[in-house]
């Protein structure tokens, strides 16, 4: 667990304590449970992904942890206070995936425009530069692409110095040379204690770049570590058997048993001693056309967030 606190550029030092606190958190929206019981603390200077298929609730969750909406139940507390308190402090800065940009406003003015809104700030010029875009600074919003675009939110993200950087599917639009500066950029300010949470799709940008996923399905937490826990969690094997009449609850049952999917009379098992389910598939449920294949990261990621996968929480 890190202890770091973030120094801002001016030196000043936030008190201790964790950078998000989320305990018990609800949210619906209509007859929608998007999301269901969330608790999870991250500690300063942690670079944490929150990954999950469409519709999980990551960004239900980062609204949340930015004050743009309240939790129907539960507490959320962003650097120990509430988060509204936090983001008006200049303390928690948010690059989201739409919106925010004035179309007719060159670059650099985007940043300065951003930067009028707090009382201490970063460098205009160093902030264009670690987005990587010094050099198309005066051109109008409404003329930049989509990746370019998103470094704009980036360098506007950065020109508070915030305590807490919360992304959403950040790198959206960009290239490999975009995505790889920005991961570089992010990695250098986390080693002053920045705290870092984005959301993505995307296992290999949250293995490569985060020190720990949380992953989230149907608005809960189903696994949360290091990318190598996440990847031992789920670096089984898929036994596939065809089964008279598949009995949910007895195939939960059998020691091993990580994750299912029943389709008719096809059974799809994630399991790490695939051998032991195999055997009580065989002789204890007449299994037939059995076969054990292994695992692929990106499989293994789809099986432990799909619909059907009843797993325990890491
Ligand atoms: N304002 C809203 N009104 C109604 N339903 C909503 C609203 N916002 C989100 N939802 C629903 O809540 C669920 C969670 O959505 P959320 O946007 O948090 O997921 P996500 O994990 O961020 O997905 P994605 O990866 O697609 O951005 C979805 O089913 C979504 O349709």
């Amino acid at each position: 667990m890190m202890t770091r606190t973030h120094t801002k550029t001016d030196g000043t030092r936030l008190a201790g304590g964790a950078a998000i606190q989320l305990d018990g958190v609800h949210k619906s929206f209509g007859d929608l449970h998007a999301v269901r019981g969330i608790d999870l603390q991250i500690e300063q200077g942690e670079i944490v992904a929150f990954l999950g298929p469409n519709g999980a609730g990551k960004t239900t969750t980062i609204d949340m942890i930015l004050g743009l909406s309240r939790p129907d139940e539960g507490a959320v507390h962003t650097l120990g206070m509430s988060p509204r308190d936090a983001v008006s402090r200049g303390l928690v800065a948010a690059v989201m995936q739409t919106g925010g940009l004035l179309r007719d406003v060159s670059v650099e003015e985007t940043v300065h425009l951003t930067a009028s809104l707090f009382v201490q700030t970063r460098d205009v010029q160093e902030c264009l530069e670690r987005a990587g875009i010094w050099g198309i600074r005066d051109q109008r919003v409404g003329k930049c692409s989509g990746g370019e675009q998103q470094r704009l939110r980036f360098a506007m993200a950065l020109v508070s110095d915030p305590a807490l950087l919360v992304l959403d599917e950040p790198t959206t639009g960009m290239d490999v040379t975009g995505r790889r500066d920005f991961w570089s950029a992010i990695r250098s300010d986390a080693g002053r204690g920045r705290t870092v949470l984005f959301a993505t799709h995307y296992l290999e940008e949250a293995d490569q770049y985060a020190d720990r996923i949380v992953l989230v399905r149907h608005g809960e937490v189903v696994a949360d570590g290091t990318g190598a826990q996440i990847k031992a969690r789920t670096s089984g094997r898929t036994i596939r058997a065809t089964l008279d009449r598949p009995d949910r609850a007895a195939l939960l049952a059998i020691d091993g048993v990580e994750a299912l999917d029943i389709r008719g009379e096809s059974v799809t098992i994630g399991a790490r001693d695939s051998d032991a389910v195999a055997r009580v598939l065989l002789t204890s449920m007449g299994a037939r056309d059995l076969e054990i294949t292994a695992q692929g990261l990106e499989e293994a990621f789809m099986t432990l967030t799909s619909d059907d996968n009843e797993g325990e929480r890491a």
